[in-house]
């Protein structure tokens, strides 16, 4: 018999030994300045597992458990860290610091991974880092932001354009087509399909639409969900991924047809700038599809489920819509209607009777009726799950109430919104109460008055991050918060929803990696109808100056 030359269980501690070497050796080195160590469950890949699996939810677990430091470190495998930063203090100084705590190589990241980009443009990504990792303001992208920052500000004209069509679009296409049906619908389904058409329609212009083609809205949305898992390696996404490894090449054939057929032609001013700018850089012609996901992920992936839950929140409280409706009943009421408009009544050519057109300025109702504007903020407040991610591109130091941390270079930074959202210390005893009207401007100054008496910190700007900050806030919020407002005064003043159950049921949330805002695991079966005296109008809502606007 062969003898071995090494007993059994002396190979087997060998091998673990040699385990526990390559594990040491390949576990970052904590420097007592870095902010505490979280060390994770199961030991080396505890975090990575719970990242992978659980997205943001997994940065808002562990900050929970660890209150006692407003900024953790997290071992990740292959000598990686991450730190998780959850105060205002010590969020601001992040914010303040684009340079050396970058939002610039997750972008690299995702062209490489999510968009699968040539090399050559992952190149020109690449050159907006300059060697010392500096971000270039001549780089491929920072024109880019610079351009949709621009076309995204209030009062430019494509922007409110995009709003206005976007709303018209959906009353249009969504509630026109469920009301009067009488058939019940998901009602997240129905706002995501809605949604995707109206916004890409404003965006992409009505008649090219690359996302009115066959099976390519759906992909789209088979992307968002295995995004995360889109970002391995394509031969392994394609496998534990099936769905959206093939709605992500159905969305870039779409697009590449799209641009070969001139359907730039009919686009918003948001695409036009940003092709332009492409050019101007020589983006090689295939890769031009793969850029419009990364707008298409920007400009639905949180608003969908935003605006799902809005409704989903508003329509399911009885009380608060009957609060809402008299405050936007009362301003619509007021409202001229011009009675000159003709329309063939049912199928009846011959019958003709009078429609009056009602224009809605939703910035005015805003202001008349402040329940709105809070209402959705707090639906963001409490249901954002999004986080500013970032890349320590030299060694900083951070300080938080006297406190001082040390982030070294090559980390990454995560700062998740909802922890921030769910802080006592700022929001006080009612942080995890949804209450729709904290936002109302009577309340607040009602709440920071008391605050003041008992010498309690007042909610800084950073408090609030459903955008993100800093830098990298959202150049679509105005855009975002527009439809957002303008979608549920339209819907409360035209729509009844109810559910098909015959009473309503709150589905449990997920939170997904591509989106700022958790998403509902079950869709709610509803019924859509006309408000009783709602059809027969002919209504246009608008946002502030544009009351000029094309009618639905
Ligand atoms: C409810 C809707 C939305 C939410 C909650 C939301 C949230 C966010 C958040 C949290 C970020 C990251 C900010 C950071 O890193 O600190 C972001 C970035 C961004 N968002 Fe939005 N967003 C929304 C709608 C939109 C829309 C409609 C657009 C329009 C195109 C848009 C375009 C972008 C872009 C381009 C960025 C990247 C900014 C950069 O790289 O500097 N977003 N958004």
């Amino acid at each position: 018999m062969l003898a071995l030359p090494v007993p059994l269980p002396a190979a087997a501690a060998l091998a673990l030994f040699a385990l526990y070497l390559l594990i040491t050796f390949l576990t970052p080195r904590h420097h007592p300045q870095e902010p505490p160590l979280v060390r994770p469950k199961i030991p080396y890949f505890g975090h990575a597992i719970g990242i992978f699996r659980h997205g943001a939810r997994y940065y808002s677990d562990v900050a929970r458990q660890n209150p006692h430091s407003p900024i953790l470190t997290l071992p990740l495998p292959l000598n990686r860290k991450l730190y998780l930063a959850t105060s205002p203090a010590v969020i601001s100084a992040c914010d303040r610091r684009p340079k050396t705590v970058s939002f610039a190589p997750y972008v690299v990241e995702f062209a490489r991974r999510i968009l699968a980009c040539s090399s050559s443009s992952i190149h020109l990504l690449s050159a907006d880092l300059s060697r010392d990792g500096r971000p270039s303001h001549a780089g491929l992208r920072a024109e880019t932001m610079a351009v949709m920052r621009r076309a995204l500000m209030p009062g430019e004209v494509g922007m409110e354009r995009v709003v206005r069509e976007t709303v018209a679009s959906f009353g249009r296409g969504a509630v026109g087509g469920v009301v009067g049906s009488g058939e019940g619908v998901g009602l997240f389904g129905w706002v995501r399909k809605g949604m995707t058409v109206a916004a890409t329609d404003a965006v992409y212009g009505r008649g090219g639409n690359p996302l009115r083609e066959r099976g390519v809205l759906e992909g789209f949305w088979d992307v968002e969900q295995d995004f995360a898992r889109l970002g391995l390696p394509p031969a392994l996404s394609a496998v534990i991924a099936p769905a959206g490894s093939r709605g992500r090449t159905r969305f870039f054939q779409a697009f590449r047809r799209y641009y070969a057929s001139g359907g730039l032609d009919t686009a918003s001013h948001l695409i036009k700038a940003r092709h332009a700018v492409h050019q101007k850089h020589g983006v090689a012609a295939h890769d031009l599809e793969r850029f419009d996901l990364g707008v298409c992920t920007a400009l639905l992936g949180s608003m969908v489920p935003a605006l799902g839950w809005s409704l989903f929140l508003l329509f399911s409280d009885a009380a608060l819509l009957k609060r809402m409706r008299e405050g936007i009943d009362a301003f619509v009421a007021e409202l001229p209607r011009e009675e000159d408009q003709l329309a063939s009544s049912d199928g009846d050519e011959n019958k003709e009777e009078a429609v009056p057109t009602v224009t809605v300025n939703v910035r005015e109702v805003a202001d008349a009726v402040p329940l709105l504007e809070s209402f959705v903020r707090e639906v963001l407040r409490t249901l954002t799950n999004g986080t500013s991610a970032r890349f320590l591109l030299r060694d900083t130091v951070v300080d938080d109430s006297g406190s001082t941390y040390l982030l070294k270079k090559g980390c990454f930074l995560m700062i998740p919104a909802a922890p921030v959202h769910r802080d006592a210390a700022l929001w006080g005893p009612t942080a995890e109460v949804f209450d729709p009207d904290r936002f109302v401007p009577e309340k607040q100054q009602q709440q920071q008055q008391q605050q003041q008496q008992e010498g309690a910190r007042k909610v800084p700007a950073s408090g609030w991050r459903a955008f993100g900050g800093g830098h990298n806030l959202c150049p679509g919020r105005h855009l975002a918060m527009r439809e957002m407002l303008s979608i549920v005064a339209m819907m409360v003043v035209r729509c009844e929803i109810e559910p098909c159950e015959g009473s309503w049921r709150t589905p449990e949330k997920v939170s997904h990696v591509s989106a700022g805002v958790v998403m509902p695991v079950e869709d709610v079966r509803v019924r859509i109808r006309s408000r009783e005296g709602a059809e027969r109008v002919n209504w246009r809502f608008v946002w502030e100056a544009e009351v000029g606007g094309a009618a639905e």
